[in-house]
């Protein structure tokens, strides 16, 4: 199949420079399937990207959780993608819900970004998924095509996106999408690129799942052919994460 199964730390607006190091060195002294079966990246607030990325071993990769939608300049506050690159950092995090939800990102707005940044060099997990009303509503196959859409109508190469599938009732919540609800749309998800963007994309995509992965269910969530890997939260904060992107040896015996 020649997807190489993708486990996403998103440490979000958490930590101290102190914790930062901690969890670094527990990474480090993780026994990890190799880098051959299993990509891993982690995530730090902006300001932590450059001591992770100076500690971190060497085939851990990091993202940046967000950049501006287009060049630097006048835009207090924002990073840019030419200052990830400028720094080395490979990926970067975009769309995500919280974003979405809190800071009022657009679908548009969305794609704007990811199109940049692609444009930059940077690799991107692009994160889509519906909300509990939305899910409850039967609308979860429109919500994820619209914004899935949204980028498609932007970029031609998907070759460096991940397609990061996070609902947001299961994210922070304890509540985990079952393995055969994740499954369920990832399929729906390459069908939709298969018919709108191409059977060789919709083949060698990756699309993971967020929304409270922990050591306890991913090994699950991992044996669902469609499921790529995974986005983690609140758990790639803890030594567990060890455990998921462990989950990857699930695929390499299928
Ligand atoms: O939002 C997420 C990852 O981006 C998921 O968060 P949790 O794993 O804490 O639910």
């Amino acid at each position: 199949m020649g997807r190489k199964f993708f486990v996403g730390g998103n440490w979000k607006c958490n930590g101290t420079i102190e914790e930062v190091k901690k969890i670094v060195e527990t990474l480090n002294a993780g026994q990890v399937p190799s880098p051959d079966v299993v990509e891993v990246v982690v995530s730090p607030p902006f300001v932590f990207l450059p001591i992770v990325k100076s500690l971190l071993r060497p085939e851990f990769h990091v993202a940046a959780q967000n950049c501006w939608v287009k060049k630097g300049g006048a835009f207090t506050g924002e990073v840019s993608a030419e200052m990830l690159v400028n720094l080395d950092i490979p990926w970067v995090i975009l769309g995500h819900s919280e974003r979405r939800a809190l800071l009022g990102e657009s679908n548009e707005f969305v794609g704007d970004k990811v199109a940049y940044a692609l444009s930059k060099g940077l690799k991107v997990i692009a994160c889509i998924g519906e909300t509990l009303e939305q899910r409850e509503a039967g609308s979860t196959m429109d919500v994820v095509a619209t914004q899935t859409k949204a980028i498609a109508e932007r970029i031609s190469d998907w070759s460096n996106v991940v397609l990061a599938y996070e609902p947001v009732w299961p994210i922070g919540t304890g509540k985990v999408a079952t393995p055969a609800q994740a499954q369920e749309v990832h399929v729906e998800l390459r069908k939709w690129l298969h018919a709108n963007v191409s059977p060789e994309v919709a083949a060698s995509i990756r699309i993971i799942y967020g929304g409270s992965v922990s050591g306890a269910n991913c090994n699950e969530l991992a044996a669902n052919p469609d499921v790529d890997g995974f986005l983690v939260g609140g758990a790639s904060l803890k030594p567990e994460f060890i455990d998921i992107i462990k989950s990857a040896e699930v695929k390499k015996s299928d």
